[in-house]
């Protein structure tokens, strides 16, 4: 087999790497973790049609999908914004994403990015 090149990390792999770890903090009953199937959600894919979800982003971070923070936070917010759509307002999974957005929008403010950003030599 083809020992796979251990890749180096960029500066933004490490940044998205930490936002990730706090965004996922945000959501403890794992609501967001692994992609909806139809499952959990009866007719989640025809209603949803770009899923996304925690695990999807730590993917595309580590196959350096993201060229930078913008793609990132849209992702996050298609997450979130696809749980409004299909899940109705007073379902756990609505209120869920709405405070989500609301928590993972303060992380990412520019102003409070001044530590993460350091982290970029
Ligand atoms: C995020 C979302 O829309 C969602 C997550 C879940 C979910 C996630 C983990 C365990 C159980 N359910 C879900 N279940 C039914 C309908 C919608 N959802």
């Amino acid at each position: 087999c083809v020992l796979r090149q251990r890749q180096e990390r960029t500066p933004l792999q490490r940044m998205l790497d930490q936002l990730l770890g706090l965004l996922e903090k945000k959501d403890p009953q794992q609501f967001f973790a692994w992609p909806v199937t139809d499952n959990i959600a009866p007719g989640y894919s025809s209603i949803i049609t770009q899923p996304m979800d925690f695990s999807t982003m730590r993917q595309k971070i580590e196959d350096n999908q993201y060229d930078n923070l913008q793609e990132f936070i849209g992702d996050f917010k298609l997450m979130c914004t696809n749980a409004m759509k299909y899940n109705h307002a007073e379902t756990i999974y609505y209120k869920a994403s709405k405070k989500l957005l609301h928590a993972g929008t303060k992380i990412m403010q520019a102003d409070k990015l001044g530590w993460v950003l350091n982290l970029i030599p």
